[in-house]
């Protein structure tokens, strides 16, 4: 991918107010073409309505959206014929047949039954969905749902695919599965958009935009918003992580907590803070079973950008 090369999505100085309520606030990135753009931000940060302009479901106040060149302001139809849109819900017939539904969509987009048929076997057997052909929208699970939407959503061959929220409520192995068809979009040069509220998933994307109260806080790679965090990162796993992390949120250097799994993740200013917090847990006779420096996950990152913006933030 060239560095001069026209990007497949460009936003520049996106727009959308609600009343006196500012939802997308001056929102400017772009999506290259076999690009998988994350928009990773706490609920009401302006994801959907950003998803929404960009599908042309919504209009924007101000600012500018461009579709393989095409404006979607000006020539709202013709962007649309690239884009393909999974919103929350995805528009399935829960009284037809998988099979039903994925011709269904096929005909709107007057695909060739031999060009949409070929798509749709790779993409089912891929969503290890093939014994389920002829079942019922309406009685699959909610993880097969959403991999249906996802079918029928490519099944039209778009260049550019908007995703909001697709694997909310999606269990592991499914959710494995819908990433391996993004996966091999992204290979095909198809460019997409991406909202989620896991932070596993965002550290799949090759870029993630970080938004807060509808404007953009940080857009960098996983790695490089990773680099971008100060400070250092302690993992301690204990029998008790609540009691651990009620104790560790009182010592010196300590910027934030977060509880994982078995232990605690704990954002301190320096890595020299380990041997004085080590000793602070001893001499308090805290049982710990391991303490270690990590590397941050998105999550971390997440935690600890949030509280320096919600830090300069007037109460
Ligand atoms: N049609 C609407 N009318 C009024 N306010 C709206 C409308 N749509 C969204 N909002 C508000 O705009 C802000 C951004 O909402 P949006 O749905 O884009 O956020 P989000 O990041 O997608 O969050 P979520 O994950 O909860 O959907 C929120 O404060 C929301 O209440």
């Amino acid at each position: 991918m060239g560095a001069h090369a026209a990007a497949m999505i460009e936003v520049s100085a996106l727009e959308k107010h609600f009343g006196a309520l500012k939802a997308v606030a001056d929102l400017s990135f772009a999506v290259q073409a076999g690009e998988i753009f994350g928009l990773v931000g706490p609920d009401g940060a302006g994801k959907t309505t950003t998803l929404r302009m960009l599908a042309g479901v919504m209009q924007p106040d101000a600012g500018s959206i461009v579709i393989d060149g095409i404006d979607v302001r000006a020539l709202p139809e013709q962007a649309k014929r690239h884009v393909s849109y999974m919103p929350q819900r995805f528009g399935l017939y829960e009284d037809l047949t998988v099979d039903e539904n994925i011709r269904f969509y096929a005909d709107l987009f007057e695909m060739p039954s031999q060009v949409w048929r070929a798509r749709a076997d790779t993409m089912l057997a891929a969503a290890d969905m093939t014994p389920f052909r002829q079942r019922l929208a309406g009685q699959l699970s909610g993880g097969m749902k959403q991999k249906l939407g996802l079918v029928c959503s490519l099944v039209h061959t778009p260049r550019v695919l908007l995703l909001d929220e697709p694997t909310t409520g999606v269990d592991p192995v499914s959710r494995r599965e819908f990433w391996q068809i993004l996966y091999s979009m992204r290979a095909e040069g198809v460019a997409m958009l991406i909202s989620t509220a896991y932070l596993d998933e965002a550290e799949r994307c090759d870029r993630l935009a970080l938004l807060h109260a509808g404007a953009m806080m940080y857009c960098d790679t996983p790695a490089g918003l990773k680099a971008r965090m100060p400070g250092a990162m302690l993992e301690i796993s204990a029998t008790d992580p609540r009691q651990l992390l009620d104790f560790v949120r009182t010592l010196p250097g300590v910027q934030g907590v977060l509880l994982v799994g078995i232990g605690v993740h704990i954002h301190v200013d320096s890595r020299e803070r380990l041997a004085q917090i080590e000793a602070a847990l001893a001499a308090k006779g805290m049982a710990v079973t391991g303490i270690a420096l990590v590397e941050p996950t998105i999550e971390d990152l997440f935690v600890a950008l949030l509280e320096q913006t919600g830090s300069r933030e007037p109460a």
